[in-house]
């Protein structure tokens, strides 16, 4: 596992300068060993010929949507990859970066590289980096419910094209849609990049739970005070013209973000009986559940829990518990699931107790 390849994925809608920041990160010494993988949507890749020279491990699917054709494209890509590099075929990489179409839903690549054994044994996730246009991100946000699913999901928020947000409006706009980003992700780091220009140790190592790091690293993973106060209402003072939109396509209004704190340990039959019935009646709205519990005959043991939609990766168990707090943390980013039913789902199954619900 110590061995294993961090595998970041890189997203955001069309256009919106994913390949413009990973042609800059390229270039940087620190990036030397890294491996690319793009999926270009239609017959021709052009950014293939865009990065090309930066990278000597670039390849690209270029056969239709990763989203869509994931599980044999990707999984295949990764095993050769892993297979050329044992062989010493191609030089020794020590991470991957797979950049998705602008289209692409995450979820699916997440799955793979949560599943699939081969993979699981050769490579971990790392982390989500989303881009999002400073310019279109607002519009692109109301239009398309698979740039929110991107954002909602990142584990760095990186806002591009701010060079072009020169007059007040423009500047406005962008506080509007930071403030949207602070709802829809509150953990994530938004980040700024002009061109593509940013350093890369602020993109990598994101901190997903990696079981040999220090277990310290999964509070940062968590970052569960980061939902304190962003479920119930947007309660931000700097979101202005968060609620005076008139569209009708407020894809965010859907997604919400929040963290449920649960003050007693946990039966683990009733914790599996709980991921089951959501999974099986509300699976594909599960965008992201993260969490730290507190099972009941493992008081000393923390598990930790990781699922994308309607996969949950086996659960990890801790040495120690990384703070003071005992307590179970979850942290949920979910399409149309709002908090209280979670909440009744796990009080009807007499798991815990939800702090919030006191
Ligand atoms: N002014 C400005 N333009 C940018 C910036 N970042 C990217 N662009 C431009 O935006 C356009 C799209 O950038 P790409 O990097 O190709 O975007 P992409 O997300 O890879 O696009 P797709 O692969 O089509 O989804 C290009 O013309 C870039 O030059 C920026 O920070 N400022």
């Amino acid at each position: 596992m110590s061995s294993s390849i961090p595998v970041s994925v890189l997203t955001g809608f069309l256009g919106s300068g994913k390949t413009t920041l990973l042609s800059n990160l390229l270039r940087h010494p620190g990036m030397a060993d890294t491996a690319v993988v793009i999926n270009e949507f239609g017959e021709v890749g052009l950014d293939h010929l865009l990065v090309e020279k930066s990278s000597e491990n670039m390849i690209e699917l270029s056969s239709g949507c990763l989203c869509c054709t994931v599980r044999g494209d990707l999984v295949n890509t990764l095993r050769d990859l892993h297979i050329k590099r044992a062989k010493q075929e191609i030089p020794n990489f020590k991470r991957l970066v797979i950049e998705t179409t602008g289209l692409a839903d995450p979820a699916p690549i997440l799955h793979t590289l949560m599943t699939d054994p081969m993979l699981a044994s050769y490579y971990r996730l790392d982390g989500v980096v989303t881009v999002v246009d400073a310019v279109n991100g607002e519009a692109t946000l109301d239009n398309h419910i698979e740039a929110v699913k991107q954002a909602a999901v990142a584990d760095r928020l990186v806002i591009t094209k701010t060079d072009l947000v020169r007059d007040p409006a423009s500047a406005r706009d962008l506080d509007a849609l930071e403030a949207r980003l602070q709802t829809l992700n509150p953990a994530a780091p938004r980040l700024h990049a002009v061109q593509g220009e940013i350093e890369p140790d602020q993109l990598f190592n994101a901190g997903l739970y990696d079981p040999t790091r220090k277990t310290a690293d999964v509070l940062r993973w968590l970052k569960e005070e980061a939902y304190a106060d962003s479920h119930a209402h947007h309660g931000h003072g700097h979101d202005h013209g968060h609620h005076h939109h008139p569209d009708v396509n407020r894809h965010d209004d859907h997604v919400s973000a929040f963290c449920v704190v649960l003050d007693q340990p946990i039966d683990a039959m009733a914790f599996s009986l709980f991921v089951e019935l959501l999974i099986g009646t509300r699976g594909e709205n599960l965008l992201r559940v993260k969490g730290i519990l507190n099972i009941a005959d493992r008081p000393d043991q923390p598990a930790v829990i990781h699922g994308v939609q309607h996969v949950f990766h086996p659960v990890a168990w801790l040495e120690a518990w990384p703070s003071d707090d005992r307590r179970s943390r979850i942290v949920f980013i979910t399409k149309d699931i709002p908090r209280s039913d979670i909440e009744k789902l796990l009080e009807g199954l007499g798991i815990g107790q939800a702090a919030a619900a006191q």
